[in-house]
């Protein structure tokens, strides 16, 4: 069963009443970073490639601008880090959904499987398929929470990311 956005809003950090959705609770873009090395996934462990983050105010042709300016993204492949800290409680499975306005403007987030026991700032893949503006600050994504059984809980190389 999955549960409300009230119960979910319990495991994120810092969360806003805006962000609290029904089933859900909306996830802000904290930066965008654009991969420049290759990464390598082995039978045996995995590396990520090293990766920059973007400027908020690239724009192609505009030279610099305000500091203020959101990110302008063309298309291509971006790592999408997340605002908040979330924490999966034991007993329960997350998912992250793509906000329906990223969609309709020919944008995705890819995500994949967010492990009970696991604590940090995450990231996603960013598809851009038609250039678009995004704040940082602004809600891209929705996290919901699943009831799941487990034996373990996560321990793996992402544990606490990208937390002081
Ligand atoms: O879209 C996602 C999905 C998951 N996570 C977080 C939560 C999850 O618990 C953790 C690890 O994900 P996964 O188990 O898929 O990583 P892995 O590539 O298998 O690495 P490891 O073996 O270190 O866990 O990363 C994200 O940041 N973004």
């Amino acid at each position: 069963m999955y549960k409300s956005g009230a119960f979910v809003a319990e495991h994120v950090t810092p969360v806003t009443d805006e962000q609290v959705q029904p089933n859900g609770v909306d996830l802000t873009l904290e930066a965008v970073f654009e991969q420049r090395e290759p990464g390598r996934i082995g039978i045996e462990g995995k590396e990520v490639g090293v990766r920059h983050r973007r400027r908020e105010h690239v724009v192609e042709g505009f030279g610099e601008n305000d500091a203020t300016d959101p990110y302008y993204l063309p298309p291509g492949g971006y790592v999408a880090r997340y605002t908040e800290i979330v924490r999966i409680p034991e007993g329960h499975v997350g998912f992250i959904y793509p906000r329906s306005s990223l969609l309709r403007n020919s944008c995705m987030l890819n995500t994949a499987v967010w492990d009970a026991g696991y604590e940090g700032r995450g990231e996603g893949l960013l598809q851009v398929h038609h250039d678009i503006e995004i704040e940082r600050g602004a809600r891209v994504a929705q996290l919901v929470l699943c009831e799941a059984d487990h034996d373990d809980v996560y321990d793996g190389s992402y544990q606490g990311e990208n937390v002081e």
